[in-house]
């Protein structure tokens, strides 16, 4: 679809929300995907580019600052992002971990696109961050991992010593972790056991989204097309009826079934007016 002023509208972008602990893999996880779904138009929203700006008192004193609170972060700015990214380009900031400013680094531009990877730690704290999502994948890590990673990250990448991180820690970053990241743990429609490790997830999260493209497009080039949601029912008969073993009286059958389904779903589609009928009861 074309808009008047040439864009590009993606009104039905797949959104993911990939979220965990920090250090967790989320970022891994969202490069395996992405890698994997080479041929389709996919971008990586970072929620760490919607960190608030710091004061410069809260600059001085940076270390008690906590960053792994849901205030520390614009999630307005974050929900505007995400609704420009649905029908044009939209410049991500990105927030630099040594200065802990924005102005840094030039802005990420990004296009609209088939696939948004929205990735953070806290992206299913806000209800309407999580409407956004067809999917959300939870990155399950042992703790004791991801510290690991996150001293050899913040030592090695970010130059911090050993102490700080070790007190930020303690202080923010594991009473969050438990305040307010695994509370939404429940949202997840998938958790991956040891994030990037896990091939086997990552293969089946693309088959997943490869599916629901192919539907996207489908019903890009038929607008009318409507898709029946495909539950385990469905798939059971559908199963059955392309089985050479199955009986000719359960072919008929099951065949019969899933035609007034699809019969069904389209005569709901079709206009109506409402009519109230007068029982008379003699
Ligand atoms: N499966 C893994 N094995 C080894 N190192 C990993 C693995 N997954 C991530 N890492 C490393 O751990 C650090 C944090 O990973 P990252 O994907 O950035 O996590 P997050 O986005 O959750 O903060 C990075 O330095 C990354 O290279
Ligand atoms: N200036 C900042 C901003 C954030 N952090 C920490 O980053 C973690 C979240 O990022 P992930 O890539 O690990 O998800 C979070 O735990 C913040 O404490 C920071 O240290 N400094």
């Amino acid at each position: 679809m074309t808009t008047s002023a040439g864009e590009h509208v993606h009104k039905q972008a797949f959104v993911i929300g990939v979220s965990g602990g920090a250090a967790s893999g989320k970022t891994t996880v969202c490069d395996m995907i992405i890698e994997q779904l080479r041929d389709q138009r996919v971008v990586l929203v970072n929620q760490d580019s919607f960190y608030h700006n710091l004061t410069r008192e809260e600059l001085k004193r940076v270390h008690e600052y906590n960053f792994d609170h849901p205030d520390a972060f614009d999630t307005e700015q974050l929900l505007c992002a995400m609704e420009k990214l649905k029908h044009g380009q939209v410049d991500i900031p990105k927030c630099d971990f040594k200065s802990y400013k924005h102005n840094m680094f030039p802005a990420r531009r990004m296009n609209p696109s088939d696939v948004i990877l929205l990735e953070g730690i806290l992206i299913f704290h806000d209800p309407r961050v999580r409407d956004l999502m067809s999917m959300k994948i939870f990155v399950d890590t042992d703790a004791d991992v991801c510290l690991e990673r996150r001293i050899r990250r913040d030592t090695f990448e970010k130059g911090r010593d050993i102490n700080t991180v070790l007190d930020q820690y303690s202080k923010f970053v594991k009473p969050a972790f438990d305040d307010f990241i695994l509370p939404t743990k429940k949202y997840a429609d998938i958790i991956i056991p040891r994030g990037g490790d896990n091939h086997l997830a990552i293969d089946l999260i693309v088959q997943h989204i490869r599916t629901k493209l192919g539907q996207n497009d489908l019903c890009k080039i038929y607008p009318n097309l409507y898709v029946i949601q495909s539950t385990f029912q469905i798939r059971g008969m559908h199963t059955l009826i392309c089985d050479a073993q199955t009986t000719k009286h359960d072919f008929v059958f099951y065949a019969d079934r899933l035609i007034r389904l699809v019969v069904e779903h389209g005569l709901g589609h079709l206009p109506f007016t409402e009519k109230q009928d007068l029982y008379i009861r003699v």
